[in-house]
């Protein structure tokens, strides 16, 4: 379902409205919610909704676990940091447990980073499929989403729930759950907005199947639901709009 807003805010406000109706949802259903949050700059508004009234007292806290969809392999205070973003806007301001905070960064090499974090995922699901209540992600202008980055191995994983890996282009070390992983979600929410990632959804959403190109085509829940909220600049090329 692509869903378009006429600006960023509204686009946040609509993505606040969500998370807050699936967490209370995943409470009343199984007595948890369960989230992985997405880095990057679209994600800033919906975190700050979230860290202040209303919508910060409408959030089950004490019943919710975050986790991250993937991290730039960097210290929790570096400014690059996925998780020092979401501490900064969201969760140093909200009642919720450190014990539910499973950020992804730790002194092993990432690669044993990566296998810890999965027993981590096994544990919290009990032994089973890891299936987040709700998963946030964004896009990058070249379709990327979560570190599922073009023509990189990553995106062949069938077996593993979370990889790490060093990305070329950047020059550092990533950890992202794999399409796999994130294919188990109930609910996936893309924040998409800005003219320059137009292309890229144009071409993930309407053009010819190429995950390889385009990572974001590779999300698509096995029984969850997949919800973009874009804006009009993102939406710009797309000749479907709901
Ligand atoms: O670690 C990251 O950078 C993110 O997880 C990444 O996948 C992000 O969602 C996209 O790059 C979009 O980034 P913006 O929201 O900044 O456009």
């Amino acid at each position: 379902m692509i869903q378009v807003y006429k600006t960023p805010a509204e686009l946040s406000r609509a993505a606040v409205e969500i998370f807050v109706h699936t967490a209370n949802e995943a409470v009343q259903e199984h007595g948890r919610f369960t989230v992985a949050l997405t880095g990057g700059s679209s994600p800033e508004q919906l975190y700050k909704l979230l860290a202040k009234p209303p919508y910060r007292d409408l959030v089950p806290w004490a019943e919710t676990y975050v986790f991250w969809g993937d991290e730039r392999w960097v210290p929790l205070t570096d400014e690059r940091s996925n998780a020092k973003m979401a501490f900064d806007t969201l969760l140093h301001h909200v009642p919720i447990s450190k014990s539910h905070i499973f950020t992804m960064w730790g002194e092993e090499t990432p690669e044993a980073f990566a296998a810890i974090y999965e027993k981590r995922l096994l544990n919290h699901f009990h032994g089973s499929t890891p299936k987040f209540d709700l998963i946030l992600l964004g896009m990058g202008d070249d379709g990327h989403t979560a570190s599922l980055f073009p023509g990189t191995a990553v995106l062949q994983e069938t077996e593993k729930w979370v990889e790490a890996y060093y990305l070329e282009p950047q020059s550092m070390y990533r950890i992202t759950l794999t399409a796999p992983c994130l294919n188990q979600a109930k609910k996936i929410v893309f924040m998409t907005y800005g003219q320059k990632k137009a292309k890229a959804l144009q071409e993930v959403l309407e053009g010819d199947r190429n995950p390889e190109m385009y990572p974001s085509q590779l999300i698509h829940p096995h029984q969850g639901e997949t919800t973009w909220l874009v804006d009009e600049a993102a939406a710009s090329l797309l000749s479907k709009k709901s």
